[in-house]
This record gives C-alpha cells, structure tokens and sequence, in this order.
C-alpha cells in the first residue's frame, strides 16, 4: 500500500512537474466532469416526469440539463483524450530519463555487481513501457471512480436501500487486489527465468554468436533452453492468473445478486406508486453506469496495480543502494605520482577479496605494465584506478591527495581508458570518437587528431563516409566494423582528452595484428614527453610490457614482483616464468640464460 502511495506521488509530480497546466486539466478537470455526468439522468428524470405531469418548465429545465451536460461531456472526453495522451508520452520519456541517470549517473559502478539491482532494472527495461501506461491508468481509474460515486450519490436519493449497492462491489474490488498481487508475485519469482530467457533469445539471433551456434550445434538446444525458461516462468504466472480469475467471478456473482435485488424493489416502488416512471428510467441509466464504471474499474485497477507496480520498481531501482558519495571537494592536482597503500577489495557478494594488501608507487610519467595470469585482479586494479570502484580498504592518492577527498567525477574527468570490453558507440564516426571528450564533441580538428594518435585515422580512410559513416548493424544505413577496427575507434576515443592525469589501457592489442599493434605502442607508449600522463596497460603481450618504465605482477590479488623487464628477468620469480613461456610459444624450447640476457 505504501509502495503505492509512493508510486502515485511520484507520478503525479512528475505530471506537473513536467506540463503543470496539463496535469492540473487532467487530474482535477476530468474527475470532476465525470461526476458531473450523473446529473444527465437527473435531466432525463425531469424530462420525463415533466412531460408525464404536463409541467413544461420541469420538461425544458430536463432537457437543457441533459442537452447541456451531454455536450460538455462529450466535449471534454475529446479534448481531454489529447492531453493525456501528450502528458503519457511526456511522462514516459521524462521517467526513461530518470531511468538512465539512476544507472548511469553515479559516479561508481559498485551497483551493478547486486543481482538484486540487476534483476529490478532487468523487470523495469521489460516492462518501462508501463510507465506511460500507469498515468493513463490513474487518470482514467479517478474518472471511472467519480462516476461510479456520482452515480452511488444519486442512486441513494432514489431508493435509501439503493445507497448499499456499491458495497457489494467491495468483495470485486478485493478479488481483482488479489488477483494482480499474485500475478506480480509470480512475475517477480520467474524474472532470472526470463532473464536467461531473453539472454538465450539475444544469443540465438545475434550476428556475432552465429558462427559458434552452428559450429557447436547450439541452435537447437539453445531454442530448448528458451522454451524451459519460458516454462519455468510462466506456468506459476498462469496459475495465479488463473486462481485470481475464479476469486473475480466469484466476486461478480455477489455484485449482480446485489444489482438484481435493488432493481426488483424499484420496480415494486413503481407498480405501488411510491416511484415515479423519472425514477425509475434515473435508477435503470445510474445502474448501468454503475455497472460501467465497476466493469471498467475492475478491470483498470488491475492495469493500475500493475503498472504502479512498474513504478514502485522505478522507486526501488532509485532508492537502491549507490555508492554515490561526491568524495569531497578537493580538487585534483596537475601532476605526480600515483600511490596505493594497503589497498584491497572485495566484489559485493564474493567470499574472497579481488585484491589485497596492495602497496604501488606509479611514477608522474611513467608507463607501467600490469601482468598476471586470468582472474589475478588486473581489470579490478584499472577499475579501482578508474575510480569505478571505492577500495575497501586502503588509500589510492595522486600527487599527494588522497583520492577519497575527491568526487569521483572530477578525478573520472582526469582519467580516459580503453578497456578490455570497450564500448562499441554505433554513432557517426566522428560522434563515436568524440565522446571521449564531450566538449570537443563537435570539434572536428580535435577529433582528426584523437583518430591519428590512437592509430585509427587508417579505419576512417576507408570508410564510406569518412567521419559522418554511421557505425553500427542496427541502424539500416549502417557500416559494420570489424573487432580490431572498433577497438582502434575506442583508442583513439581515448585520446580526446588531451591533457589527462591517468591513462588506462586494459588489454589494448587484443583485436590489433602485429602492425598496428606495434604502431599503438609507438603512439601511446614510445611518443612521451615531459608533461606525459601516468600510462597503465594491462597486456599479456610481452612486446607491449617489456616497454613499461615499471612492470607490476599480480598474482591472486596480490602485487608479488615489480620492476622493469630486465630486472625481473634477473630476478628469475613468476615473471621470468612467464616470459619463458611466451618465448617457448615463438622459438623451440624455452630460452637459455644467454638468450634472456640478449632478449633482455
Ligand atoms: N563483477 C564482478 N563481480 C564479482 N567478482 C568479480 C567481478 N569481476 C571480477 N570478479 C572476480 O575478481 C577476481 C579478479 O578479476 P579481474 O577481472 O580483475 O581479473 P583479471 O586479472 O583482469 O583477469 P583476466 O586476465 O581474465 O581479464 C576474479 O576472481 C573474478 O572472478
């Protein structure tokens, strides 16, 4: 009851805080018609009662009255149909907006490690077309009840006994409570089964997983998969609609016999004389008004549950734990070292920290490689270095400020990455480069500039329409890129920022070949000057990390060896292992010792 209450409040200020002069039309002007609607059949009363007893004024006020409110009615439905459908869309596209800053908005990402979040914003992108919905749903129930308690009004100055007939509505009303209470309970217990559902859906109909679907055989079995998910979810969905369905009738049943009585004593009324013939067409018009109005109610409230439902997830999904603490106002200094002490941490939820106990001194200027076997806490390092993630425990500061004290959208503003699962932006060229830098975003000088000094300026030579080539299979007109080609776009987006404190590389040559891998370590790695920021690459590659100033080894979440390449092959630990390794992969047999010194 309260997420309701919660629900309506948020709707309807977002009604006038988005068109005010149209929520006020709607939200007090439409009731307020509609409850007027009843005095059409005490018109039509006046009307027949008046042509009945020969009274022609009582005849012509009856039809003035019903001529004069049946218009304006009618009138109004027209006109308020419009502006309701305008507020809808206006407040559907201002919750979508609120939607995306929930998600997007805070400065760290720790939110969507909670399968709980994960699971109500999966609910909200299936079912966020309600939200139009439910403000319809709102508007049209306070109508439907205005009518309805208009005509209950009415009705008991016809037949005192008349006043009891809308509580026989109560038992529907709390049927149809029922009903949509289990139907969204069922809906929340199967809604990881319709996200492995939608997930398996994706899989089977998209272009990149199309080669090992056929290869592995999967189609079908994936198709198997889908249909038990379905199964999974829905069969309870169907019992409780259907256990909700039977409790409905039953509670229609108890409305009728109500109706029925009431109309036989009215008839008694007539045939005695204590009722006029008005009357009587007054109680037939109201009742089947009040039959409406419980019809459409009864089947709008559910539409309302369900969809305030859909809000209050809306309400859930805001109110939900973020980490969204500013940090503090300190501002970022220009340049220095970037220090971690005992810095560690843990995903929500897992039993083992990611990273422990970790003590790094990063050099102003200097290129450090991060290496370490799979799941060695590498990608965590970057986000943590990313300010993604708070550490929980520990201190990171740059130049000497502890970078608690900042918002993380500040010091986000001094950093820029290519990640390992960077994004593929299916914008224009030039859009999908310069959202690197929003505020050169349209600087098409700067954006030429990024392009060459990620590598990329070679991708748009050959594309179509150079920077105005529109990327992407979803858009009609789009130009599909290849893996390596996206991943230069997303360095060279890297690049916008021209004057950054930290970059982060996260595995930047995994789509590149030989050539253009060796020209992104040029760009990035070799061209340094005075004023170059702290470079980090994350890489398995040994020709990449083998230029680092300074090599970090991760192991288990732990830093276990640093120094620079000839030194930790000196030193003969987990980093020497490696690189043997690598070598075997390329000559016969592990290097000799000889052979690392000239490696070396
Ligand atoms: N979102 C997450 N939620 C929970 N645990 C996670 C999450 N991301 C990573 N982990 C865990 O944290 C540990 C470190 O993962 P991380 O991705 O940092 O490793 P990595 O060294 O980058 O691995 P790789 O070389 O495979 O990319 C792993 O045990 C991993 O399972």
């Amino acid at each position: 009851m309260r997420s309701s209450f919660a629900a309506i409040r948020l709707l309807v200020g977002t009604a006038l805080r988005v068109d005010r002069p149209r929520a006020l039309l709607v939200l007090i002007l439409s009731p307020l018609l509609n409850m007027v609607a009843a005095a059409q059949a005490i018109g039509l009363q006046w009307l027949i009662d008046g042509a009945a007893g020969r009274s022609w004024g009582l005849a012509v006020w009856g039809g003035v009255l019903l001529a004069g409110v049946t218009v304006a009615v009618h009138q109004w439905a027209a006109i308020s149909t419009d502006l309701r459908q305008t507020l809808q869309q206006r407040i559907g596209l201002e919750l979508d907006r609120r939607l995306m800053t929930v998600c997007a908005g805070p400065g760290r990402i720790g939110h969507f490690q909670d399968p709980d979040f994960l699971d109500t914003a999966e609910l909200l992108r299936q079912r966020r077309g309600e939200f139009s919905i439910a403000f319809a749903a709102l508007v049209e129930n306070a109508n439907l009840l205005a009518r309805f308690l208009a005509a209950a009004v009415v009705l008991t100055f016809a037949h005192p006994l008349l006043a009891l007939l809308p509580l026989f509505v109560l038992p529907l009303a709390q049927a149809n409570r029922w009903q949509a209470k289990l139907v969204n309970e069922a809906e929340q217990a199967g809604a990881a089964a319709d996200r492995r559902r939608l997930s398996l859906f994706a899989l089977a109909t998209d272009a990149a997983a199309a080669r090992e679907l056929r290869l592995y055989r999967l189609g079908g079995e994936f198709a198997a998969r889908h249909a038990a998910a379905f199964a999974e979810a829905s069969g309870p969905r169907e019992t409780a609609r259907l256990k909700g369905a039977l409790a409905v009738a039953g509670g229609w049943l108890i409305f009728a016999g109500a109706l029925l009585t009431g109309l036989y004593l009215l008839a008694r009324s007539v045939f005695e004389g204590t009722a006029s013939a008005g009357a009587a067409v007054l109680v037939v018009l109201l009742a089947t008004r009040l039959v409406g109005a419980t019809t459409g109610l009864s089947w709008l409230l559910g539409w309302l549950r369900r969809s305030l439902h859909t809000i209050g997830l809306f309400v859930k999904l805001a109110d939900h734990p973020k980490d969204t603490s500013t940090g503090g106002a300190a501002a970022v200094p220009e340049r220095g070292d970037l220090v971690l002490s005992g810095v560690g941490f843990q995903y929500p939820g897992q039993s083992s920290p990611a990273l422990t106990s970790v003590d790094l001194r990063l050099p102003a200027g200097s290129t450090v490689a991060v290496v370490g076997d799979n799941g060695a806490g590498k990608s965590t390092l970057v986000a943590l270095l990313a300010g993604l993630h708070a550490p929980s425990h520990g201190v990171i500061s740059f130049a000497g400020q502890d970078l608690a004290e900042v918002d993380p959208a500040v010091w986000q503003g001094r950093v820029t990455a290519c990640f390992q699962d960077f994004c593929r932006f299916e914008l224009f060229v030039r859009q999908s480069v310069g959202v690197g830098e929003l505020t050169s975003l349209d600087d098409e000088t700067a954006v030429r500039a990024a392009l060459v000094a990620g590598g990329a300026d070679g991708v748009v030579a050959t594309l179509p329409a150079g920077l105005d080539t529109q990327l992407g299979k979803t858009h009609p007109e789009g130009t599909e890129l290849s893996g390596g080609q996206w991943q230069k776009l997303a360095l060279a987006r890297a690049r916008m920022r021209t004057a950054p404190a930290l970059v982060l590389l996260d595995e930047p040559a995994a789509g590149l070949d030989p050539d253009s891998e060796a020209e992104l370590l040029r760009r990035y790695l070799a061209d340094r000057g005075p004023d170059s920021p702290i470079t980090v690459v994350v890489s398995h590659r040994f020709s990449t990390v083998r230029q680092a100033d300074l090599i970090v080894v991760l192991r288990d979440g732990r830093v276990t060896e640093t120094g620079t390449h000839a030194g930790l092959l000196a030193e003969g630990g987990h980093y020497a292992d490696m690189y043997a390794l690598h070598a075997a992969a390329y000559v016969d047999g592990p290097p000799s010792a000889a052979e690392r010194q000239v490696t070396a």
